[in-house]
């Protein structure tokens, strides 16, 4: 990087993430100077000095690096930031016989991937993520570490595959030999005791489902936790799990970093429903969509195999469709996709019923895919609702499945309409309990991989996940605040939309309204 170019990079601290674009806050922002990019303790003294001058406004948990032409760098913490004397060491990688071949094997210290890859002549570069991958140096001596593992929330293909590559990791590629597992989620760090992993104990546990470490919802209690993981005198803690544990660890890592603690927390996202914000994808969803064709398969023999047959098959997808939908694209006997991001309704013109009887008549057989999550309006007011929710706080939904085919058979039999056939599915559980995939099974790896590297290398607080392609360190909060929906007015809807041929169940006011370029705000 030319010195000119360093010289016009500017170090923010963001004061408002929750506006939809984000504020320059140019009175606060320092040049950095030097031939490089900022060093981890230079960074930190600037973004401590724009954290006072800022006063309250300050978010001093943010670390936004500006460059030119609009490039923007959301930056993960590094032990430097808050211990600037911690010794470093070679990475031993360096004298690793299977690495000695690989020409360009460290992560160049500059490197960062962009969110964005579609851009225009002049669109500003936007925001960036540093590049996962092995540093050069490492913050920990291999007989130094002492690392834990916790898996938390629901199951999820791979789960066990992403143990298995953290221990392997660790043991081969750094010699770590101190590595437990955490037991059921969160509250087993101060409820039960740890078990050891060695690269043996782990040797074949991608071939099962599950975790063999066990989880659990709730028990979340960030004090409880820190002291066990000082008391333990372990300095690496590997939590994998969904939106609620990387809110969890993120809240960890500030309790640590409160106290100082040379503790490296990296979070590894798990969910099955994709839902995951910034990330290409999260493990275990592959392996979902391929699992769901067997349900879908057999819901398309027996619709097939009798008279007005209907076969509904339920899918996973609490607030995000993308299971349903991505089984319905691969699949192609699905008539009819329901999904959480899509309102639909059942009577009148343009409704569900009427494209089921439409369906049935020009071909005697349908296929219905909803996800969970999928109607939960429409059930609420017709069925009064649990409002319970499980331990971690997430609302407990109404079986949409059965209310769907209660509601489609009562519709049929009332006025004698038509004798129908309906076999309902659900394979929600089977789903999410299998082993991974062969190409979640890689994908695991190398998102264990990078964790691995991630911590030796002094990171913290963050997210390992995959960004157009690249792994990538992300900042907890880029991952919490929000939830990755399928997007109605995008492409890969109306793909959809094409292949069943079913209605989109939108008004032709709502469609025109969307169709309108809004005018800009004066
Ligand atoms: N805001 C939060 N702060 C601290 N801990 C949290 C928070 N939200 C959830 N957790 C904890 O994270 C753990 C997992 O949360 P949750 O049960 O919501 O699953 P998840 O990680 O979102 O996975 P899934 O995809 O299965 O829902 C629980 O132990 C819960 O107590
Ligand atoms: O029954 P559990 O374990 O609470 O999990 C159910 C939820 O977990 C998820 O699979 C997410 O992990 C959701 O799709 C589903 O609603
Ligand atoms: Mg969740």
């Amino acid at each position: 990087m030319s010195t000119e170019a360093v010289e016009s990079q500017q170090v923010v601290v963001e004061s408002d993430y929750d506006s939809p674009t984000w504020r320059q806050l140019s009175d606060f922002s320092v040049t950095v100077t030097g031939n490089n990019f900022p060093s981890h303790a230079s960074y930190a003294d600037l973004r401590l000095s724009s954290v006072r001058d800022m006063g309250s406004v300050a978010r001093a948990d943010r670390k936004v690096v500006q460059g030119e032409f609009g490039y923007v760098l959301e930056d993960v913490p590094h032990f430097a930031d808050y211990l600037p004397d911690v010794p470093t060491y070679p990475n031993p990688l360096q004298d690793n016989p299977a690495y000695s071949v690989v020409k360009k094997y460290f992560v160049n210290e500059d490197d960062t991937v962009p969110q964005k890859i579609v851009v225009q002549k002049n669109s500003p570069r936007g925001i960036h993520f540093r590049r996962a991958g092995p540093r050069q140096r490492v913050y920990f001596e291999p007989e130094d570490v002492y690392a834990c593992i916790v898996t938390c929330g629901g199951l999820c293909p791979g789960l066990n595959t992403v143990i298995r590559e953290i221990v392997c990791g660790l043991s081969y590629m750094y010699g770590v030999k101190k590595i437990v597992g955490i037991q059921g989620g969160y509250r087993g760090f101060y409820s039960r005791n740890t078990i050891p992993l060695t690269p043996k104990s782990v040797n074949d546990i991608h071939k099962r489902g599950g975790t063999i470490l066990g989880t659990s919802r709730g028990g979340h209690d960030a004090i409880k936790i820190v002291d066990n993981i000082q008391d333990r005198g372990i300095n690496q803690v590997y939590i994998i799990g969904g939106d609620g544990t990387q809110k969890g660890a993120s809240v960890i890592f500030e309790e640590i970093q409160r106290r100082g603690l040379e503790v490296a927390v990296a979070g590894i996202p798990k969910t099955i429903d994709n839902d995951i914000a910034v990330i290409d994808k999260s493990f275990g969803f592959d392996t979902a969509v391929e699992e769901a064709q067997r349900a879908i398969n057999a819901a398309h023999v027996e619709s097939e195999s009798v008279e007005n047959g209907i076969g509904v098959v339920k899918l996973m997808g609490r607030f995000s469709g993308f299971i349903a939908m991505y089984a319905t694209l691969a699949s192609r006997d699905v008539d009819c996709c329901l999904i959480p991001e899509s309102p639909f309704y059942l009577e009148g013109r343009g409704g569900l019923f009427e494209y089921i009887e439409k369906r049935l008549k020009d071909n005697g057989h349908m296929v219905i895919v909803v996800a969970e999550g999928a109607g939960q309006e429409l059930i609420a007011d017709s069925v009064r609702s649990m409002g319970h929710e499980d331990a971690s706080g997430n609302k407990l939904l109404l079986d949409v499945g059965l209310w769907l085919s209660q509601k489609i058979k009562n519709y049929f039999t009332s006025r004698q309409r038509m004798t129908i056939n309906l076999k309902y599915i659900d394979p929600t559980y089977m789903i999410r309990a299998i082993p991974s995939n062969a190409s979640d099974n890689v994908y695991c790896t190398l998102l264990a991989q990078n964790a691995v590297h991630g911590a030796m290398a002094g990171y913290t607080g963050f997210t390992i996940g995959v960004v157009n392609g690249r792994h990538t360190y992300i900042p907890f909060y880029r991952v919490t605040e929000k939830r990755n929906k399928v997007i109605i007015t995008d492409r890969m809807w109306a793909r959809l939309l094409s292949s069943t041929n079913q209605p989109s169940f939108l008004s032709a006011e709502y469609i025109e309204e969307i169709k309108t370029p809004r005018e800009p705000p004066k």
